[in-house]
């Protein structure tokens, strides 16, 4: 096993809060329709081993992603988990909807750039953003907190490497729409410590401190194990990540799998930074959803513990 550190590395956190999206980014791509009891199982699973926030599905259009359109059969499923369980909202059906079922957490979803607005959304950036207001304003109205994505944060696959002013500025717009917090997303994974460094100073002139962002890493260049790192010797201390490194989105060309939530665990935990998590029950777990999709998880640290009693 790691060897833990006692007390975390100076300039590290003590604590992290890993916000789970294996059922949502992790299944959405998935071709083979998994069924919503399978998810719910999974989501189950994913709390019994430790995890508080598991993004669990989302209420768009289900023609633009089949996989996720059991979410009321799901939401009815899960009533009974003891975490925080957000869900994806991009407009005001999609709210109305999660409302219904007695979401507590939404997420409205931004592009940084025009390609992926139009990809993802149907809309420019300015017309998502229009989309959201309401939902947000909504949202808030009826006690919900909102976490506002935003998608191409480092490169995008049709316009390449994206202005960092992009970046801060969609960001700055999500805040003062009233999102709660910001989850920077390296949609396809094109990201390096340095460059994380540069966006997340850049943000923090510009008024958007790390306690309110979160930073969500595809690792199709291996980066995103040291891009994380990077983040949280900045100060940022809530991580996305995928269990067994399901993911990619699939209005996302390029796009690969999200940092593994193994993988995470493994190297916070060998930093002595508290998450809460059993890193041997969550790997069962991924090891089981491996099971149902027919193919091994890509993460290494859940094929190394695989290969070991857990
Ligand atoms: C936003 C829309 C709906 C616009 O799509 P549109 O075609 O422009 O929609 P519309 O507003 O013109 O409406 C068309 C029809 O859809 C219905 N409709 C409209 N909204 C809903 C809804 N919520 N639920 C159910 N039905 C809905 C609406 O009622 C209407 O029905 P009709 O009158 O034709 O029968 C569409 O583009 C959409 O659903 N997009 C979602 C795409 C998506 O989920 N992508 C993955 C998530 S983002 C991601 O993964 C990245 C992230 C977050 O992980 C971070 C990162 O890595 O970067």
């Amino acid at each position: 096993m790691t060897l833990p550190m006692t007390i975390p590395a100076p300039g590290l956190p003590t604590r992290v809060r890993i916000h789970e999206v294996g059922p949502r980014d992790g299944l959405q791509n998935e071709k083979t329709l998994v069924p919503a009891a399978v998810k719910a199982e999974f989501i189950h699973r994913l709390a019994e081993a430790g995890l508080t926030t598991i993004e669990a599905t989302s209420f768009v259009h289900p023609k633009w992603v089949p996989q996720l359109a059991d979410a009321e059969e799901l939401m009815e499923l899960i009533d009974d988990v003891d975490a925080r369980l957000p869900v994806l909202v991009p407009n005001e059906r999609g709210l109305d909807r999660a409302l219904a079922l007695g979401a507590r957490e939404i997420a409205v979803f931004a592009s940084a750039t025009e390609s992926f607005a139009k990809a993802n959304l149907n809309r420019t950036v300015d017309g998502a953003l229009e989309m959201f207001e309401p939902v947000v304003t909504k949202a808030k109205d009826a006690g919900a907190a909102v976490r506002g994505y935003l998608s191409m944060c480092f490169g995008d696959p049709w316009e390449g490497p994206v202005p960092i002013s992009q970046t801060v500025s969609v960001s700055r717009r999500l805040m003062d729409m009233g999102c709660d917090e910001i989850s920077l997303g390296d949609t396809i994974g094109v990201a390096t410590p340095g460059h994380v460094r540069e966006v997340l100073d850049t943000l923090n002139e510009a008024g958007v401190a790390d306690d309110r962002l979160a930073v969500h890493f595809h690792d199709t260049y291996g980066q995103a194990l040291a891009n994380t790192l990077a983040a949280l010797e900045h100060g940022v201390t809530t991580v996305d990540a995928s269990a067994g490194g399901l993911g990619g989105c699939p209005y996302a060309k390029s796009a690969t799998g999200n940092l593994a939530t193994e993988d995470l665990v493994w190297m916070l935990d060998g930093l002595g930074i508290e998450t809460g998590v059993d890193i041997g029950r969550l790997t069962a777990t991924s090891v089981w959803m491996a099971r149902h999709l027919g193919r091994p998880s890509p993460s290494r640290t859940v094929r190394a513990l695989s290969q070991k009693e857990i």
